[in-house]
């Protein structure tokens, strides 16, 4: 028996492998009425299981991960979550449970705000399961999974605020894949991390077969054969301007920057 039989005591739908997320015009104003993605139109689907979102500071990698998680709702324009039979909206308030089922979140190197307060993140990543009455041996073997795969077991019986950064980033990946959702929505999983650091964490999570759409400003990372990144889209100014293989987005993103640098440098 798998871990969700048993998830809130209640039957679910079979977990698929993949989503599809449909972005249909959908764009996001926040409330002071700024801009945070104009309406695009994009389909990110089971054929490419590894998408990078590039983009300078404010371009709206953010705001499209929210988008494409049910974080935020579109302002204009759908959003969808589509897996097997089922097609489930963001902006459907009924639909947002089972769709933070299917899409897990990794914010930055940030983990639960819960698992500072428990006594190690062994425990930490466990508590959450054994609410939804996970049975003790599947959590065991569910987070010795995770753990030996994340490089986190010798730092298990550790409370989080020990962690170091790495570890931390290492650990809010796992946190995201403890529900083994059938995708994950990674916004700069590797910020901040030195060079190794940011190998160790890219190796793990790209290693691990999950779907995963992430955010990053790293573009040596996105043409790294090993991870496998099969679609880059460049955002520019709240708007997709690029979308295509990682090698040409990174060229693009290049062009964009020398031309925004150049630009400024003849107003000043
Ligand atoms: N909570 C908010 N309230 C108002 N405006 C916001 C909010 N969050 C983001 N924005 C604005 O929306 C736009 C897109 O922001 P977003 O955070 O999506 O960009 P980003 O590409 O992720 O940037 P960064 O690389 O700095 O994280 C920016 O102009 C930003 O100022």
């Amino acid at each position: 028996m798998g871990l969700f039989d048993f998830l809130g005591g209640k039957s679910t739908p079979d977990k698929p492998s993949s989503v599809t997320f449909t972005v249909a015009g959908a764009g996001h104003r926040y409330d002071d009425n700024g801009i945070g993605l104009l309406p695009v139109d994009l389909t990110i689907g089971p054929d490419t299981r590894r998408v990078a979102i590039i983009g300078l500071n404010g371009s709206g990698k953010t705001t499209l991960l929210k988008l494409l998680d049910g974080a935020l709702k579109p302002s204009v324009g759908t959003v969808t979550v589509a897996a097997g039979d089922e097609t489930l909206d963001t902006a459907n308030r009924r639909d947002l449970k089972r769709i933070e089922d299917l899409v897990g979140r990794v914010r930055r190197e940030e983990i639960p705000e819960s698992y500072y307060q428990a006594k190690d993140i062994r425990e930490a990543i466990d508590q959450p399961l054994k609410k939804h009455k996970v049975p003790e041996a599947v959590r065991q073997e569910t987070i010795g999974a995770l753990f030996a795969h994340f490089d986190l077991t010798s730092v298990a019986m550790q409370p989080a605020s020990a962690l170091d950064s790495e570890k931390r980033h290492l650990l809010a990946i796992a946190s995201a894949l403890s529900f083994s959702p059938a995708a994950v929505v990674a916004d700069e999983p590797t910020k901040g991390l030195d060079e190794i650091g940011s190998a160790h964490v890219a190796r793990a999570l790209f290693s691990y077969d999950k779907q995963v759409i992430f955010a990053t400003h790293d573009l040596e990372l996105i043409q790294r054969p090993e991870y496998a990144i099969d679609r880059t889209i460049v955002l520019d100014e709240h708007d997709v301007v690029f979308d295509g293989s990682p090698a040409d987005a990174a060229a693009c993103y290049t062009d964009l920057v020398r031309k925004k640098y150049e630009e400024t440098k003849q107003r000043q």
